[in-house]
């Protein structure tokens, strides 16, 4: 008996000596307020960063901790953060480095925007900004509408059967409008929802999620033995062929994209016809711009913008087009401002940038149901934060907290409530709202998502009357997910 306590007690021993934090790290974490952290395990069982406990446990903490904490996951140190001051101050151009949550995703997404980082980062970013000006997103209004115009049809079916759920339909939606905007080709997501490409994205999502949730299933030999690197393997192939024979056609095409500039003299990829991302991505590297040499440069470019444009906007439409069917007096008030906009000749990028009121409310649903909840960065050296003054050392992990950030009673008075008004003040503090992160590394397609969601909620509301029904029981992964729903019912207008 006693030995099999000394064995246990020894083992133990190895495993906190094996995976204890480096003495420097663990000194300067723990001068941080944060929860009481046990041996070995830290705060694993009394903190969840992750999962449907997410939301109370940030709560919890932020009350008794105040906005910046800290807590152990292992011997991971986790810099919790809802602080604008010291959310700005991290988001200077010396953190830009991802933290290795995102690693997951790298089979996939490769050297893409989302993952890489230092100078590749740097100079793609530089070479890719130019692709979201406005004359070059005012092009694809035409594909949103046409998106738009598939939804309406898909829809058409649900009407008078009752409330259903609406998660799936918006996001073959988005699939097809980014489908078609970065790569210029049709997928029909919508109209074939199970094909293999919309399918292997789906697929491919939920096992990348298993890895970021659990960790310990995406070590080998478990990986390989469990049968999900073969998985992985098999969606990978699926969603690199698509990408890959798209870039190969467009290459022998050697579509015509030309220099351009605006009125500004700021150096514009203007094009001569419709173009999609991939033919600028394309024309850079026949123009042998550094960051895009090789066919997998390109490539990765693709699937990140894919897969960055797909499941963040279906996220925010859902959660937009659920809140407006909750609210039907600020439905109503979008109906009017759209059907005045909008009255019969084909809908322009400055039609959609007239809609002020519409666009009060998606900010204000993603102020409370942010597509990101949580974004997360490594210290590459220490920092001071500003607001308390604490050290942040070098390796820790720094979470920025987007859901309770944009829930703070103090930057957000009677915070729960949806009011798209608040959005016509600036905010307490730059640093308050940021569904698209903020500072160097925030989202490259704000402006394509925003009006993207525009044509989408302006279309469906011209069309039918939205009501919801539940409350949703939010909680966050990679994105923020609902327990059950969001569930709508549709009424024609006319
Ligand atoms: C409402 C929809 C969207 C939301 C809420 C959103 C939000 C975000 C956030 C929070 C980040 C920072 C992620 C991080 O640092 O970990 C990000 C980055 C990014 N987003 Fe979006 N996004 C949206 C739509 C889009 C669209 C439509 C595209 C492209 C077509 C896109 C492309 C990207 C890319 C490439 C990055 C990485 C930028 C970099 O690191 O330089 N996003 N997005």
């Amino acid at each position: 008996m006693y030995m099999i306590l000394i064995t246990l007690a020894l083992g133990a021993f190895m495993i906190w000596w094996l995976f204890r934090p480096e003495k420097r790290l663990r000194e300067m974490g723990n001068k941080i307020p944060g929860p009481k952290a046990y041996p070995i395990v830290g705060n694993i069982f009394n903190f969840n960063l992750y999962g449907i406990n997410g939301p109370k446990d940030w709560k919890e903490c932020i009350e008794k901790y105040g906005p910046t904490f800290r807590v152990w996951l292992g011997p991971q140190l986790h810099i919790i953060i809802a602080e604008p001051e010291d959310i700005q101050a991290l988001s200077s151009k010396t953190l830009i480095t991802k933290s290795d949550a995102y690693s997951a995703l790298q089979p996939w997404l490769g050297t893409g925007l989302l993952l890489s980082t230092g100078e590749l980062w740097q100079r793609r970013r530089k070479a890719i900004t130019p692709t979201f000006h406005f004359k070059i997103l005012d092009q694809f209004v035409p594909t949103f509408s046409k998106c738009a115009n598939t939804l309406l049809k898909v829809l058409k079916d649900k009407v008078g059967k009752g409330f259903f759920p609406l998660t799936h339909i918006i996001s073959d939606c988005a699939l097809d409008s980014v489908a078609e905007t970065v790569m210029g080709t049709e997928l029909n997501a919508m109209t074939n929802p199970i094909g293999e490409y919309p399918t292997a994205i789906e697929r491919m999502t939920l096992l990348l999620m298993e890895k970021i949730k659990n960790p310990l299933l995406g070590m080998e030999p478990h990986y390989t033995l469990s049968g999900r690197r073969k998985k992985e393997k098999h969606l990978l192939n699926i969603l690199f062929s698509l990408p890959l024979e798209v870039i190969r056609k467009k290459e022998i095409e050697n579509i015509d994209v030309r220099d351009d500039s605006d009125a500004s003299g700021d150096a514009v990829l203007g094009v001569k016809r419709k173009a999609a991302l991939l033919e600028l991505l394309l024309k850079m590297k026949r123009d042998k711009v550094p960051a895009f040499q090789t066919e997998k440069d390109v490539k990765d470019e693709v699937i990140t913008f894919m897969f960055e444009g797909h499941d963040t906007t279906t996220s925010s439409l859902t959660f937009a087009i659920w809140i407006l069917g909750k609210h039907q007096d600020v439905q109503e008030e979008v109906y009017r401002e759209v059907s005045e906009i909008l009255v019969g000749q084909e809908p322009t990028y400055e039609d959609f940038q007239k809609m002020t009121y519409l666009d009060r409310v998606l900010k204000e649903s993603m102020r409370l149901y942010p597509a990101v909840p949580i974004v997360a960065r490594q210290a590459t050296h220490d920092v001071v934060l500003p607001h308390n003054g604490y050290t942040i050392p070098k390796g820790a992990y720094l979470n920025v907290m987007i859901y309770p950030l944009h829930r703070r009673e103090d930057l957000f008075p009677d915070s729960e409530k949806f009011n798209p008004d608040r959005h016509l003040k600036p905010h307490k503090h730059a640093y308050a709202y940021i569904p698209f992160s903020a500072g160097p590394r925030n989202c490259i397609g704000q402006k394509f998502a925003m009006l993207n969601m525009k044509v989408i909620i302006s279309s469906l509301l011209l069309s039918y009357k939205i009501e919801s029904n539940d409350d949703l029981i939010v909680y966050p992964e990679l994105l923020l997910r609902t327990k059950k729903g969001p569930y709508i019912r549709l009424t024609p207008r006319n």
